[in-house]
């Protein structure tokens, strides 16, 4: 086996050399402004960015077997099965050679993150987690233009009650293991990532 690693077995998984590896957790309701922090994080204090979404939506378009479940789920909302998610996720962070990795729109449920725990055994270091108001983050998705099938406003609904049934809980189950760091995310984009420099700047000072 040496250094060789087999994403599709659990329990099995290691980073070559056993680095050790820094996740961040960036969460946060759909529009809340975590795809555009994190690339101003991605900037300053040389983490990969990894979104989950984006890591689905790629694999519909390279015409994946998964594809066509992926692109329903997305339509209406719903949280693709973990196995997909957390397999596309420990492909990317092989793959960039970088041991940073701001995890973006994951763990969006209960199941994502005990999927990604057992298989990766990796603890975040702290849940980044953008607060902002519902009516604010649909103003935004819907004027996000990225040609995105779910910006519309009744998956948008979809999404939300998701966000609130499924993902506040994980951020919820994070904040009574004291790792959750809470932004205003309701801000203009340079004040919002004001406070969000403040929490990464060790991560410069480990780097000097
Ligand atoms: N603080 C902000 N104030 C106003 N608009 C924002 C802010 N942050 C992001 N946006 C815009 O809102 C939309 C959603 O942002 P995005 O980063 O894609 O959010 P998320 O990844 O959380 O869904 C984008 O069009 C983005 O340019
Ligand atoms: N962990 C995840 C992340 C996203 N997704 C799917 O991808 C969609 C878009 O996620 P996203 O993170 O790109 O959306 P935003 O919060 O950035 O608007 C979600 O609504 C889910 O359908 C998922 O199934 N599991
Ligand atoms: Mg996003």
């Amino acid at each position: 086996m040496g250094t060789m690693v087999d994403a599709s077995k659990d329990n099995d998984w290691s980073f070559p050399g056993d680095k050790k590896i820094t996740v961040v957790f960036v969460l946060g309701g759909p529009g809340s402004g975590k795809g555009t922090q994190c690339a101003n994080i991605v900037k300053h204090f040389g983490f990969t960015h990894l979104s989950a979404g984006d890591l689905l939506r790629a694999e519909i378009k390279s015409g994946s077997k998964n594809g066509t479940m992926i692109q329903n789920m997305i339509k209406e909302g719903k949280i693709v099965p973990s196995e997909v998610t957390v397999k596309l996720l420990q492909k990317a962070m092989l793959e960039s050679g970088n041991d940073k990795f701001l995890i973006d729109g994951f763990p969006r449920n209960e199941e994502n993150r005990a999927a990604f725990e057992n298989v990766t055994k990796i603890e975040p270091e702290f849940v980044l987690f953008f607060d902002c108001l519902e009516e604010e983050m649909v103003r935004r998705l819907l004027n996000r233009n990225q040609g995105r099938d779910d910006d519309n406003i009744e998956t948008i609904r979809k999404r939300f009650k998701v966000f609130v049934e499924s993902s506040l809980p994980v951020v919820e189950y994070y904040g009574s293991k004291g790792k959750v760091r809470k932004i205003d995310a309701a801000k203009p984009i340079d004040e919002v990532f004001k406070s969000v420099e403040v929490i990464f700047a060790p991560f410069n000072a480990e780097a000097i």
